[in-house]
């Protein structure tokens, strides 16, 4: 062995240059080591513990950080205990500590003293006005959370320029797609400026004959199977689980708002789009699995290959429309949607005016894979949440038959027992309009929000907030606040709405269903819309009641749930309309 050192040493290059050269390696590899370390050290332990202290010195508390974790294992024990047990009692709408448990948990031992009168403690510091505000810890990321209605002002208004969109997980956003939601700067303004006008009321009351025609559908299927139940010696009487059965209508009319007259393609679109998603949802219960969705199982074979398919459906789809819409240019005919509808792909691609003439692959004011990303979205944004929506308000009807009463007295009054409700009908369904209000109120199903600072930033109040800290708005929690709503704030009175949603509250900013300011929910006429008519034909058509195997236990997972399904029973009415369109 002895003897071999020389020659390795002469193949080297000799003795003395290679020790040299050796060293100076690992030195610069310790150095490196070192400096990564220290650098990981820094991000993971040093950064938060200064800037809890710096939050601390500003009279802002949270649970204590711990290494990597942050507070997220004492978030999911939290939420996991109390998804665990049903509202209690059944009837309850004090839901908040359920579905938000953390935050109800953490904001009674954090946020800022209050006395029984609801008063600011005295001798408190800047951000403890802005009561319940604490500090909690998704991983080393620092999360101000925030329910003041004036801080969430400056947030969403005042301040927005300072505060950023909250970048998603890449598992979420896959699912959500690179569309409005997720996209900043001008980019977003492009894309806001360019699909605002279609979500008009004008234009959208054009809808509200095709989904009216889906709800009746839906009910003319719920009819045949109580009639079948009662021809099998049964009430004449049927349970469905709405939350499941809602998605046909929620998914029309966002197919119908996409696409148009290329209704029926994007309805093929939308169909693989909804079965890329359940595979996507379920990589998403997996997201603690680092790389999980880079695996090659064979659920993301799949979902890979019904992404491709996504894509050059919706590329050739696109194609067609822009070369038809050059065509009915050529033509001096701008009505480029057909039957005066703006649908949200043509304006996206008229928005190339004078670009269209390019190939529709070629650089155009909104390009094609922008557009494929834009589609995805709204599928997302649109199909869930209204979906969401619709079901808690058939559980409130359920759970409060007097107010279904008053809502159904109101229907009939205005659209009469058999007519399908019409564009005119909806603006004075007052009733309606509160309940849905109501329901937003109390079972919002964005639960909260969230913003990142875009660098230090001071608000008016004097307090700082770093860089990258992040902001969690709990609109929930604001929905349901006393302060805000008064002693009855847990329970379900649509009446508060009689004045307008403004005034509902003590503070016009307590009540946010679809965020506030340049960045609040561009489809929330649409939301509203299917809401209201789907309320009204179903009013119209059947006495609601709650089944006995509903388990009211609201709960969050992205949007808000109902954990065990919403099943309600459906008894056709006597008066029934019978309308050969829905049947058909
Ligand atoms: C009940 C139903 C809905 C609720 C509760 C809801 C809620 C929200 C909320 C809270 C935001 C703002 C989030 C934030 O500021 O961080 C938002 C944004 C958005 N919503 Fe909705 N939404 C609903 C229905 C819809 C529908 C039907 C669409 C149709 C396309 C839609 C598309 C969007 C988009 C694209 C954004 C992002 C807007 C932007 O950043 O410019 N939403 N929604």
């Amino acid at each position: 062995m002895v003897e071999e050192i020389p020659m390795a040493v002469a193949a080297a290059g000799g003795w003395p240059t290679t020790w040299w050269r050796g060293a100076a390696a690992a030195a610069v590899v310790a150095w490196l080591a070192l400096h990564v370390a220290a650098r990981v050290a820094d991000a993971l332990w040093w950064r938060p513990r200064r800037l809890e202290a710096h939050f601390a010195a500003q009279g802002v508390r949270g649970p204590p950080y711990r290494f990597l974790l942050g507070s997220v294992r004492e978030m999911v024990g939290l939420m996991a205990e109390a998804s665990s047990k049903p509202m209690s009692p059944p009837t309850s709408h004090n839901a908040l500590p359920r579905v938000l448990a953390f935050y109800h948990y953490w904001r009674k031992i954090y946020g800022a003293s209050v006395d029984e009168h609801g008063s600011i403690a005295p001798a408190l510091d800047c951000l403890s006005l802005f009561r319940p505000t604490f500090l909690i810890w998704f991983g080393p990321t620092p999360r101000l959370t925030v329910a003041e209605p004036e801080l969430v002002r400056e947030i969403f208004l005042t301040r927005a320029d300072a505060f950023d969109r909250y970048e998603a997980h890449p598992v979420v956003r896959q699912l959500e797609g690179d569309g409005l939601v997720s996209l900043h700067g001008d980019k977003w303004a492009l894309h806001r400026r360019v699909l605002t006008d279609a979500f008009y009321p004008d234009n959208l009351n054009r809808l509200v004959p095709h989904v009216g025609r889906s709800v009746a559908a839906l009910a003319e299927k719920w009819r045949g199977m109580a009639a079948a139940a009662a021809g099998s010696g049964g009430e004449v009487e049927v349970e469905v689980d709405v939350a499941e059965w809602f998605q046909a209508v929620t998914e029309e009319a966002i197919t119908r708002a996409t696409f148009g007259r290329s209704y029926h393609d994007g309805r093929a679109v939308f169909a693989l789009q909804g079965r890329l998603m359940a595979y996507a949802s379920e990589a998403f219960r997996k997201v603690l699995v680092p790389g999980y969705r880079f695996l090659p199982t064979k659920k993301n074979w799949q979902s890979w290959k019904l992404d491709r398919e996504i894509r050059r459906s919706l590329t050739r789809l696109i194609a067609r429309r822009s070369h038809e819409a050059e065509e009915e240019e050529k033509a001096g005919d701008g009505d480029s949607a057909g039957g005066g509808f703006r649908d949200l792909l043509g304006a996206m691609i008229n928005a190339g005016g004078g670009e269209r003439k390019k190939p529709p692959t070629t650089a155009a004011a909104i390009p094609v894979e922008d557009m494929l990303e834009e589609c995805k979205t709204f599928f997302f944004a649109g199909k869930q949440t209204t979906t969401n929506l619709l079901t808690w308000a058939t559980v409130l009807l359920a759970m409060h038959p007097e107010w279904q009463e008053r809502a159904r007295r109101e229907v009939l009054h205005v659209c009469g027992p058999d007519e399908l409700p019409s564009k005119e009908h909806l603006p004075k369904l007052k009733t309606l309009g509160m309940i849905i209000n109501e329901t937003l109120r109390l079972y919002p199903p964005a639960v909260a929000t969230i913003r990142r600072a875009k660098a230090d930033v001071r608000l008016s109040d004097g307090c700082l907030i770093p860089r990258d800290t992040e902001l969690l708005v709990p609109i929930m929690a604001i929905h349901h606040d006393a302060r805000f709503w008064g002693p009855d704030a847990a329970q379900f009175n649509p009446a508060r709405f009689a004045g307008g949603a403004a005034t509902a509250a003590k503070h016009p900013l307590a009540f946010v269903p679809f965020g506030a300011g340049a960045r609040m929910c561009i489809g929330q006429n649409l939301a509203r819309l299917e809401a209201k008519l789907t309320m009204a034909v179903l009013l119209q058509r059947f006495e609601m009641r709650a089944s006995p195997n509903y388990v009211h236990a609201p709960t969050v997972l992205m949007l808000l749930y109902p954990q065990y399904g919403a099943p309600v029973i459906f008894r056709p009415r006597s008066s029934q309309p019978s309308d050969p369109a829905a049947a058909s």
